[in-house]
């Protein structure tokens, strides 16, 4: 399998930490050809991850980043036009693609779902796209 990591940038340590929990996944699972693609901010993340999807490469795309909220409701916009863009893209293409964006009030709580106490974002985003790129093998979806 080949797969693409559609990473957003925004918060570089925290984007580094969900790409290393996602590449473990991956690596788990005998998959090493990965490639990353860097956008801006998650907002960015849906075309990003429509290139990838269409470009025929790739048996799945894990989309990674974090919206931390600030003062006015743009976090809002971004986390859901995120959310949106990233499933209208696997639905429309049929090419797994995974929210691996984490959505939070806080650094405290991004770093505690980026491999902390509470979660690994970044692993579970794999894990989804390694499990509906096996279905969809199995399933021989053209
Ligand atoms: N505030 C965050 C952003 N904002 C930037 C947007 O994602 C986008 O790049 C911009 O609006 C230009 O189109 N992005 C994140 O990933 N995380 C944030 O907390
Ligand atoms: C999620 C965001 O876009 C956020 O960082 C923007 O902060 P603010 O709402 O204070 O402008």
């Amino acid at each position: 399998m080949r797969m693409a990591l559609c990473v957003a940038r925004f918060y570089e340590d925290l984007a580094d930490r969900l790409e290393a929990g996602a590449r473990a996944r991956f690596a788990e699972a005998g998959v090493t050809d990965v490639d990353r693609y860097d956008v801006p901010g998650a907002f960015e993340l849906p075309l990003a991850a429509r290139f990838a999807a269409e470009s025929g490469r790739y048996d799945g795309v894990a989309c990674l980043g974090a919206v931390i909220r600030g003062e006015t409701d743009h976090y809002e916009w971004v986390c859901q036009e995120a959310a949106r863009g990233i499933q209208d893209v696997q639905l429309r293409s049929g090419i797994p693609c995974a929210f691996g964006v984490l959505t939070v009030d806080n650094r405290e709580q991004a770093l505690a779902r980026a491999g902390g106490d509470k979660r690994d974002s970044g692993r579970h985003a794999a894990e989804a796209v390694l499990a509906l790129a096996g279905l969809r093998r199995q399933l021989q979806v053209p």
